[in-house]
């Protein structure tokens, strides 16, 4: 049953209205005795009055139905009959009065939901703006769940998006409702704006990148004493430029077999190709982890969460609330993680709510031996581990001053052959985590979704939700993606004609909006890509002790990379071949880097090219990195570099 305006012919219109009040006023001007005239104007008067009466009222209904089913299309249908008609004082009014009435008793969540299906609606009368801005402000000083400032901060995001001449007005409300509102109310809104594609940073501000520096001193503190303290459990990789540790056999067996139990049973397992690259397959989006993840986030209760928890807090010495959701993760034959930092990107809206991801324990759940692969790389500290079970390493991600540290990259390199590589991360932040039952943590969690912008309803929005695809539904955008490919990734006079037709639900506005947010997004993906690229060369000179990447030297300095490629190509699948050249001369360096795709074809070149001769120059074949020490130092696993 949806609130219908009644027929025309008995809504009593402004004219009549004017006219009859101007005779009702002249009427009673008089001192005489009623008169008939007067007497009848009074009871249509009457009449007229019971009559709006009833329309507010069930108006009011209607609106409030609305709100507690979240009936976005009743609610657009009702406001739509108000908005083109605005201009009808009358009927306006009516909508003002009805709200009026209705805000003080909403929560902060309707009023969201009441905000956002406004932005859709076709709503542009000023003065009902003003009513819900000032509504607004008086819910969100009084809201301290955080799912209700959630929902006040999507609805205002969208309207940003929808109807960026009204945002002004909500703008003014909330700048002026957030000086007095609490630090967490504040960080949840604000989360909530960037997580919806409106970071608002003139009003909001920037979230802290950092970790404190106490705890950050602190915490380094703590790891640089544990090898000490902890003599027979914990083994120092690392010292410089920052401590990396390892404590082997750490988490027992058992609870290494239970956690992974869990994930499939609970069918908790995400492809992280679903997350990215299956779901944008378009050139701009490319995806650096091959594996599948499970978030154990709602298991706090599980024996082996709860004593992998306790245990972390109590090795780095803080408390557990600090420590995120568990995260497994999961690598079959040829899937990798690439080069990556743990801490969170200067633009993520976790940073609001969450801070910073101040150390990393990283943890085996299964092992991988000699030559299957998996190891996890540390290109810039030189260190390459191979996965034992129940072993545990131990890093900060950021420096003693709390600052991302940068040199904390590494990767998981491809798993080779069946055996299936199990390992679990255990985030730990520099401040409390809030509680977990507000939070989409995952898409794959209960509740998941229910943040996302209105219309872009769960599953179809990719992970982020939705800044990964500017706040729009993922169909759209995928269309809007492959149809700016066709075009050649450019925004051409062309494309927006076609999709003009293509997608006549968006209008070309929002559409030159999705280029303009694809812009910067690309400029963002480009500012990281870079950041990462700096560091390829001491990634390459820090490779793994691989057991595919055989290093050549002695090569004279007139070879070419096709003299080698002809040279190696016959031992197998050769995936890499990288001649450094001199900058200066154009030359070859002397050295070069192979890299196969198993460490049987690496072998086989190695045995037979090593001591043969190219362009007339013996040759030396060995291996990048030479086999972990043995003696005094054999447990530390600590690679030393072979080629200097
Ligand atoms: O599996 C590994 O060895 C590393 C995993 C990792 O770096 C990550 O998930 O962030
Ligand atoms: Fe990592």
């Amino acid at each position: 049953r949806l609130f219908l305006p009644p027929p025309s012919a008995t809504v009593p219109d402004i004219p009549d209205r004017l006219e009859f009040s101007q005779r009702k006023a002249a009427a009673t001007a008089t001192e005489e005795p009623p008169t008939k005239e007067k007497e009848m104007l009074v009871e249509v008067e009457e009449g007229l009055e019971n009559a709006a009466q009833d329309y507010l009222a069930d108006l009011k209904q209607e609106i409030n139905e609305a709100l507690r089913d979240r009936n976005e299309t009743s609610l657009v249908t009702i406001l739509n009959h108000y908005g083109p008609r605005s201009e009808d004082a009358w009927l306006a009014s009516l909508l003002m009065q009805a709200l009026k009435d209705l805000l003080p008793g909403m929560f902060g969540a309707e009023l969201g939901f009441l905000v956002t299906t406004m932005a859709y609606s076709e709503i542009r009368a000023v003065p009902v703006w003003h009513v819900l801005a000032e509504a607004a402000i008086e819910a969100a000083l009084l809201e301290t769940h955080p799912r209700a400032i959630t929902e006040m901060a999507f609805g205002f995001a969208w309207v940003k998006w929808q109807q960026p001449d009204l945002f002004a007005l909500l703008h003014v409300a909330f700048s002026s409702c957030l000086k007095t509102a609490t630090e967490e109310q504040k960080n949840v809104f604000a989360w909530a704006c960037t997580r919806a594609g409106q970071p608002a940073t003139r009003m909001l501000g920037k979230p802290s990148f950092k970790v404190d520096m106490n705890t950050a001193g602190k915490l380094w503190d703590r790891l640089k004493s544990l090898p000490k303290s902890r003599k027979s459990e914990v083994q120092t990789l690392k010292k410089d430029p920052l401590p990396l540790l390892m404590m082997p056999e750490a988490v027992p067996m058992m609870h290494c077999d239970a956690l992974i139990k869990l994930a499939n049973d609970e069918k908790l397992w995400v492809e992280s190709s679903e997350l990215t690259s299956k779901h944008l397959d378009c050139d701009l989006f490319v995806s650096s982890r091959s594996s599948s993840t499970a978030v154990l986030a709602w298991h706090d209760s599980n024996p082996s969460v709860k004593a992998v928890r306790s245990w972390a807090a109590h090795i780095l010495d803080v408390p557990e609330n600090f420590i995120e959701p568990l995260q497994l993760v999961r690598y079959t034959d040829g899937q990798h993680i690439g080069a990556h930092m743990d801490w969170n990107d200067e633009r993520d809206p976790d940073l609001w709510v969450f801070g910073q991801r101040m150390a990393t324990m990283l943890v085996y759940l299964s092992t991988m031996p000699e030559g299957s692969g998996g190891e996890t790389s540390f290109g810039r500290l030189g260190v390459s581990v191979q996965p034992q079970k129940g072993t545990a390493l131990v890093w900060p991600n950021v420096d003693e001053t709390g600052k991302p540290e940068r040199r904390t990259i590494h990767s998981a390199r491809h798993v080779e052959g069946d055996k299936v590589k199990y390992a679990m991360n255990i985030w730990v932040h520099g401040q409390k985590q809030p509680d977990n039952s507000w939070i989409k943590w995952h898409r794959s969690t209960p509740g998941a979704g229910e943040y996302s912008l209105p219309s872009v309803s769960f599953p179809e929005v990719v992970e982020h939700g939705g800044s990964q695809t500017g706040g729009w539904k993922y169909a759209d955008h995928k269309a809007f993606m492959e149809r700016l490919k066709l075009h050649k990734h450019t925004p051409t006079r062309g494309f927006f004609e076609h999709l003009y037709h293509e997608m006549p639900q968006i209008s070309s506005v929002e559409i030159i909006d999705h280029v303009h947010w694809l812009a910067d997004y690309m400029y963002h993906l480009a500012q990281k890509q870079w950041n990462l690229d700096t560091f390829i060369d001491e990634k390459e000179q820090a490779k793994p002790i691989s057991s595919s990447v055989p290093v050549c030297q002695q090569l004279t300095h007139q070879v070419e990379e096709d003299d080698l490629d002809e040279a190696f190509r016959p031992f197998g699948d050769l995936t890499s071949l990288h001649l450094p050249l001199d900058r200066m001369t154009g030359f070859a360096k002397g050295y070069c880097m192979l890299e196969y795709r198993t460490h049987a074809e690496a072998l086989a070149a190695l045995s037979a090219m090593n001591g043969s001769k190219l362009k007339g120059k013996p040759i030396e074949v060995d291996w990048l990195c030479k086999e972990p020490q043995t003696g005094r130092d054999a447990r530390s696993r600590s690679p030393h570099k072979n080629a200097k």
